[in-house]
């Protein structure tokens, strides 16, 4: 993984929400924390171009987020802070196979890889339920299942622990910490992440922080004064 930001910032209207910022991201997990507003969601959203630059580039694996826009939302998957909201289908299995189908794959194709990754994240038995009828965990696993299957090398999760209950939240970190994917994790949840290699910490639009997790998150609690 090489996500490289050049002078990237976003401004809305009048408004800059990410001061420009130049930085390489090659680990395999990295946090972003912050508080409510400070920037984080933009600045995940700049790495597969949900958010376009305002001033300067970013690039992902050497794709430009504007002019290679396809090829870097497949490099890069986007697993939202609401898993309701990026579910598209009402079964399970037709979820996760939405994507492929998408992309116009052919039906064995679509049918082996939605069963390895249903396996893959131990949702085997789940195939054929009603994703509204699922805890949680459960939704967010199946959210997670239905960007993997489609392939990204990469995968960036908004607060993917929020609103879950404790065994929830362990089953999604036991989850991350098994992923072959790089993976980059914005939350406030900051047991999830302090393990990870490295941390961004966002205050007020600016990067005020970025170090191996336990330093950056020491800081930010102190600052935080929590
Ligand atoms: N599309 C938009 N139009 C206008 N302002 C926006 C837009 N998206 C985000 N903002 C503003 O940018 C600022 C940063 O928002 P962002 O969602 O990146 O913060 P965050 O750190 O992820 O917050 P939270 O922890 O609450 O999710 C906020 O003040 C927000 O209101």
């Amino acid at each position: 993984m090489d996500i490289r930001f050049s002078g990237a910032s976003v401004s809305f209207g009048e408004r800059t929400v990410l001061q420009p910022l130049t930085l390489t991201l090659t680990e395999r997990r990295i946090g972003i924390i912050g508080l409510n507003g400070s920037g984080k969601t933009t600045f995940a959203r700049l790495i597969n171009g949900l958010v376009k630059p305002t001033t300067g580039s970013v690039s992902v694996n050497g794709l430009d987020t504007v002019r290679d826009e396809g090829a870097v939302l497949a490099a890069a998957g986007f697993i939202f802070q609401n898993p309701q909201h990026q579910i598209i289908m009402p079964i399970v299995h037709e979820d996760i196979a939405f994507g492929l189908k998408n992309r116009g794959l052919k039906t064995d194709e679509i049918e082996r890889r939605v069963a390895a990754v249903l396996v893959r994240f131990g949702i085997a038995h789940l195939a054929k339920r009603r994703v509204h009828e699922l805890s949680g965990g459960e939704t967010q696993l199946v959210a997670i299942s239905s960007i993997v299957v489609t392939g990204p090398g990469i995968l960036i999760l908004d607060e993917p622990t929020n609103q879950l209950d404790l065994r929830n939240r362990r089953l999604i970190e036991n989850t991350i910490a098994g992923l072959d994917e790089h993976a980059i994790v914005i939350s406030h949840d900051l047991p999830l992440i302090e393990r990870f290699e490295r941390v961004l910490w966002f205050h007020d639009g600016k990067l005020v922080g970025d170090g191996p997790a336990p330093e950056t998150i020491r800081a930010y609690r102190e600052a935080a004064e929590c």
